[in-house]
C-alpha cells in the first residue's frame, strides 16, 4: 500500500520571485505547491514604496499561469529614507505583510539597505504600533567580522538592541543558520519568529567546499558547521511555534552562479516539499511537517491556515529536473544529494 501524507496546503514565508522572464519561469514552481509566499523586495531597483509594491504584485499576478492560484504577500524594502506614513498606508490597505531589513551590503541586491540603524527608528516604532512585522536578513557586514560569525554578531550588536529599543516590534529572523539563533528565537517570546530554509536543513559548509567548490550550495547566510545544521533540523521538526518554512528559494542563472564571483542563492522551489518530507521522515517527525510548512507561519502573521490540502506519496525515488529553463538562461535546481522518495500528488 502506498504511504501518503495529507497536510493543509503550505506557504513559503521567504521567497524570491525576481521579475520579467525569471518571474515567469519560477512562479509556477512555487504556485504548484504553495498557496501564499512572502515576496522579497530585493529587485533592481528595490521595492521601496507602496506604489512599487502594488505594481510588483500586479506583475506577479499577471505572470501566474491560467488555472493556478497563488496569493503573493508583499513586502517593502527598508531604506534610510523610508517614509513611516507610506509604510502605514500600505499596511492599512492590506497591500503589505511585512517590511524587510537588509543591512547595506549584506547580500544580493542589498546596496540600498540600512547602514545607520538610528535612521530607521521612526519607521520601526510605527511598525511596532501597528503590529507590522519586520523581516530581517541577520548578518553584520563589517569586513573584519568573519563570514561564519556574521549572524551571531548581528544578534548581539544589532538585533537585540533594536528589539530592546522598540518594545512590541514583531520580528522574523530570516533564514537562520546557527544554534545561537535557534536559542535566541526560543527565548524571544511571541513577537519573535524565524524562518528556516530547505537548504540549511540539508547542507553544512563542507558541502560547499569539500572536493571542489560547489557554487550551487553557496547562499547567504552561508551554511555553517554540522552542529548548527542539526540544531536547525531540531527546531524545524519540533513543531514549535516560532519556527516556520521560508525557502529563500533564490534563482540566479547558471552563468551567474558558475562564475569567478558567483552569486549567493539556492533555487529550491521545485523540490522543496519532497526534500522536507525526506528530512522530517528521517527524524521520525512526518507528523510535524504540517506545523512547520502550513501552520506556524500563518499563526505568526495572524492569518488563517489554508483550507485546501496537498497530499504527498512515498514511492520509488522520484525524478525532478536538474534545471529549469528561463529566457535569461538555465537555473539549476537544488540537489539535496540524496534520493527523494516523496512526491506531491497532482
Ligand atoms: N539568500 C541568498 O543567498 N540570496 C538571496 C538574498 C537573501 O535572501 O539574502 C537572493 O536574493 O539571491
Ligand atoms: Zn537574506
Ligand atoms: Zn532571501
Amino acid at each position: 500500500m502506498t504511504q501518503t501524507l495529507t497536510i493543509q496546503r503550505p506557504d513559503d514565508w521567504h521567497l524570491h520571485l525576481r521579475d520579467g522572464a525569471m518571474l515567469a519561469a519560477v512562479l509556477p514552481e512555487t504556485a504548484r505547491h504553495f498557496a501564499r509566499a512572502i515576496i522579497m523586495p530585493n529587485l533592481v531597483p528595490p521595492v521601496v514604496t507602496g506604489a512599487q509594491a502594488m505594481a510588483y504584485r500586479d506583475r506577479i499576478l499577471a505572470a501566474l499561469p491560467d488555472g493556478m492560484s497563488f496569493q503573493p504577500q508583499m513586502t517593502l524594502y527598508l531604506t534610510e529614507d523610508t517614509d513611516p506614513e507610506d509604510v502605514a498606508a500600505a499596511h492599512a490597505s492590506g497591500l503589505i505583510r511585512a517590511v524587510k531589513l537588509y543591512p547595506a551590503g549584506a547580500t544580493t541586491n542589498s546596496a540600498s539597505g540600512v547602514a545607520n540603524f538610528d535612521r530607521v527608528r521612526g519607521v520601526l516604532e510605527r511598525m511596532a504600533e501597528i503590529g507590522l512585522p519586520l523581516c530581517v536578513h541577520g548578518e553584520v557586514t563589517a569586513p573584519e567580522i568573519d563570514i561564519f560569525d556574521r549572524e551571531a554578531v548581528f544578534i548581539d550588536q544589532v538585533l537585540d538592541p533594536i528589539r530592546r529599543a522598540t518594545p512590541g516590534l514583531r520580528v522574523v529572523m530570516e533564514h537562520i543558520t546557527t544554534s545561537g539563533a535557534v536559542d535566541y528565537v526560543r527565548a524571544g517570546g511571541d513577537n519573535l519568529g524565524a524562518t528556516i530554509t530547505t537548504h540549511h536543513l540539508v547542507i553544512n559548509r563542507n558541502h560547499i567546499l569539500v572536493g571542489g567548490i560547489h557554487p550551487h550550495y553557496y547562499c547567504l547566510p552561508v551554511a555553517k558547521r554540522e552542529t548548527h545544521r542539526l540544531a536547525l533540523v531540531d527546531a524545524a521538526t519540533s513543531a514549535d511555534k516560532p519556527f516556520f518554512l521560508g525557502t529563500d528559494s533564490a534563482p540566479h542563472t547558471d552563468a551567474l552562479k558558475e562564475n569567478a564571483c558567483g552569486c549567493a542563492g539556492c533555487f529550491t522551489a521545485t523540490n522543496t516539499l519532497s526534500i522536507l518530507a525526506e528530512v522530517f521522515e528521517r527524524e521520525d517527525a512526518l507528523d510535524r511537517l504540517e506545523a512547520f510548512v502550513s501552520r506556524n507561519g500563518p499563526a505568526f502573521y495572524g492569518l488563517p491556515v489554508n483550507r485546501e490540502t496537498v497530499t504527498l506519496a512515498r514511492g520509488a525515488p522520484s525524478a525532478y529536473p536538474d534545471r529549469i529553463q528561463t529566457d535569461d538562461g538555465p537555473v539549476t535546481v537544488f540537489d539535496p544529494g540524496f534520493p527523494l522518495h516523496w512526491s506531491v500528488l497532482p
